[in-house]
C-alpha cells in the first residue's frame, strides 16, 4: 500500500539555484527569493506614537509563474527587545509578461488586497486594484508598496496606506537583510 501521507514532492525553492528551476516570468523577482529580517519605523496620523517594528518576509516558488509571500512582525522597543507580534500577511504574487505583477495579500485583521503594479529586477512597486473588507475589519482604502533591492542583500520597503478616513500617506518603511539560513 502507498504511504497515505507522503511528503509533499514539489517543495518550494528560496533561491534562484535551487530546484525547481524558475518559471521564466519570475524572472523579475529572482532577486526577492528567499528569507528577508530587519528593522522598520512606522506611524499614522491617528496613533499617538511613532513605533519601532522587527520583521521577517519570505518569498518562494514552486516552478510555476507566482511566489509564496509571508511576512511577520513584532514591535520593539528603543533597544530592539520584543514587545508583541504585530501585523502579518500572506499571499500570492502572480507574474505576468514585461513584469506586470497582480498581488493577493490577506491579513488576520480581515483585509484582503488585490494589487498590481510592475518588477523590474531591482524595485518592485504594487498599488491597490480592490480590498475587501471582512464585516469587523477596519476601513482600508487603498496601499502603496515599494521594494528596492539596494544590493543582493538589503531590501528597503516603503509602504503607504489609505485608510480610517485618511488620505493615502506614509504607514511604515523598513530595510531588511537577506537572511543566509534559508
Ligand atoms: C510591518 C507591518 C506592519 C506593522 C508593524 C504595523 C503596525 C501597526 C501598529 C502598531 C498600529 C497601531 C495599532 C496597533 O497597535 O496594533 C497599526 C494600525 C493600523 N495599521 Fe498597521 N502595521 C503594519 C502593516 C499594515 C498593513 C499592510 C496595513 C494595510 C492594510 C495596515 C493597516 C493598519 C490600519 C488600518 C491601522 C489602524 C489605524 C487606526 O485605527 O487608527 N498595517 N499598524
Amino acid at each position: 500500500m502507498s504511504d497515505p501521507a507522503p511528503q509533499h514532492p514539489f517543495p518550494d525553492a528560496f533561491r534562484p539555484g535551487e530546484a525547481p528551476a524558475p518559471h521564466p516570468l519570475l524572472e523579475p523577482v529572482l532577486g526577492l527569493l528567499g528569507s528577508w529580517r530587519g528593522r522598520g519605523r512606522g506611524g499614522y496620523p491617528t496613533l499617538e506614537e511613532e513605533f519601532s517594528y522587527a520583521q521577517e518576509v519570505t518569498f518562494s516558488h514552486d516552478g510555476r509563474p507566482f511566489l509564496h509571500y509571508a511576512a511577520r512582525a513584532w514591535l520593539i522597543d528603543a533597544d530592539g527587545a520584543p514587545l508583541r507580534p504585530s501585523a502579518r500577511e500572506s499571499g500570492w504574487w502572480r507574474l505576468q509578461p514585461e513584469g506586470r505583477v497582480e498581488a493577493l495579500i490577506t491579513q488576520p485583521t480581515g483585509v484582503a488586497e488585490i494589487a498590481v503594479g510592475r518588477a523590474d529586477g531591482g524595485t518592485v512597486d504594487l498599488a491597490t486594484h480592490e480590498v475587501a473588507l471582512a464585516p469587523t475589519a477596519k476601513q482600508v482604502d487603498a496601499s502603496r508598496r515599494h521594494y528596492t533591492l539596494t544590493d543582493g542583500d538589503t531590501l528597503t520597503f516603503v509602504h503607504q496606506l489609505a485608510a480610517v478616513g485618511q488620505p493615502l500617506q506614509h504607514h511604515l518603511s523598513a530595510e531588511l537583510r537577506r537572511d543566509g539560513r534559508k
